[in-house]
């Protein structure tokens, strides 16, 4: 695994270096879920698959950029799902991406989740890092330095509602415009990663991407983005749902497929679930 963080690490210098020099503009070609790609989200896919070619434990990734799987060292055990820059259309007004990667074990599937890992690129450079604990470190002069070990209260004071309003259900509204009413605050900039990490780093609260009209099975993906965090959420002490079951149980059919979301501390993840098991 230590070869894993390591070359994470890598990517993470080499992707900061192109995200402060590569033209943004967007490519001709669209990615498996129809949206249009930045030489950005292309370029730093290729970093990241340059570096995991070197790391003989990998036998296959998956990238949000690549429709199919592609195989690395037939001897390796881990399987990497990654989406390599998330919330890219964020670059051009110059709000904080990410990347994320899913670390599974023998196959691509949440139970078969062993590690998960983001980086945060805003003011700074982050990674979390969860294995057995969950773990901040901070790039200061070229090296990630471990910062703290990250858990979350059983109850935050933030809401981060994604999805296109017009478009929730009416309970889901209900519950969104409840935890206002409760005195939690808005904090949505459109890119999980930022958003999702201020949660973790302010204590907790709620981030839900339901299914609406329009998406049914919401929009973030399964391998690279719903199952890291929810890994990731759980190990710091919260929960992760898609409003009825705990996300980590979902099978996955191919590797760009969606799911509702939410994840959160204890308490918003039960009021969750509580709105939820009424409307079915
Ligand atoms: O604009 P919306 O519908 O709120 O969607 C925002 C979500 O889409 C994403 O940008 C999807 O990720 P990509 O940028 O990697 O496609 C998430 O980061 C974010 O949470
Ligand atoms: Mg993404
Ligand atoms: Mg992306």
């Amino acid at each position: 695994m230590t070869d894993i963080f390591e070359a994470i690490q890598r990517t993470a210098k080499r992707i900061k270096i192109a995200i402060d020099t590569k033209d943004i503009g967007y490519s001709q070609q669209e990615n498996s879920s129809g949206e249009t790609q930045l030489q950005l989200d292309i370029k730093c896919d290729m970093i990241i698959e340059e570096e995991f070619s070197h790391v003989a434990s990998i036998h296959t990734i998956a990238s949000e950029e690549k429709e199919h799987e592609m195989p690395m060292h037939k001897a390796g055990k881990y399987y990497i799902a990654y989406d390599p820059l998330d919330g890219s259309s964020l670059i051009d007004v110059n709000l904080s991406v990410g990347s994320i990667f899913g670390i599974y074990e023998n196959a691509f599937g949440a139970k078969n989740m062993v590690a998960a890992c983001y980086v945060v690129f805003g003011p700074r450079v982050e990674m979390v890092f969860a294995h057995h604990k969950t773990k901040l470190h901070l790039l200061q002069d070229g090296e990630f330095e471990f910062v703290k070990e990250i858990r979350l209260k059983e109850k935050g004071n933030l809401n981060a509602p994604g999805g296109t309003q017009q478009n929730w259900e009416p309970y889901h509204k209900e519950l969104v415009d409840s935890f206002f009413s409760e005195g939690y605050r808005l904090r949505y900039s459109g890119g999980m990663v930022p958003d999702l990490h201020q949660l973790l780093l302010k204590g907790g609260g709620l981030f839900s991407y339901p299914g609406t009209a329009d998406k049914p099975e919401g929009k973030l993906r399964k391998l690279f983005e719903v199952f890291p965090f929810a890994f990731i959420y759980k190990i710091a002490g919260g929960e992760a749902t898609n409003g009825h079951v705990d996300l980590m149980t979902l099978s996955h059919k191919g590797i760009h497929e969606t799911s509702a979301c939410f994840f959160g501390s204890k308490y918003e993840i039960a009021r969750v679930k509580e709105v939820y098991a009424k409307n079915r």
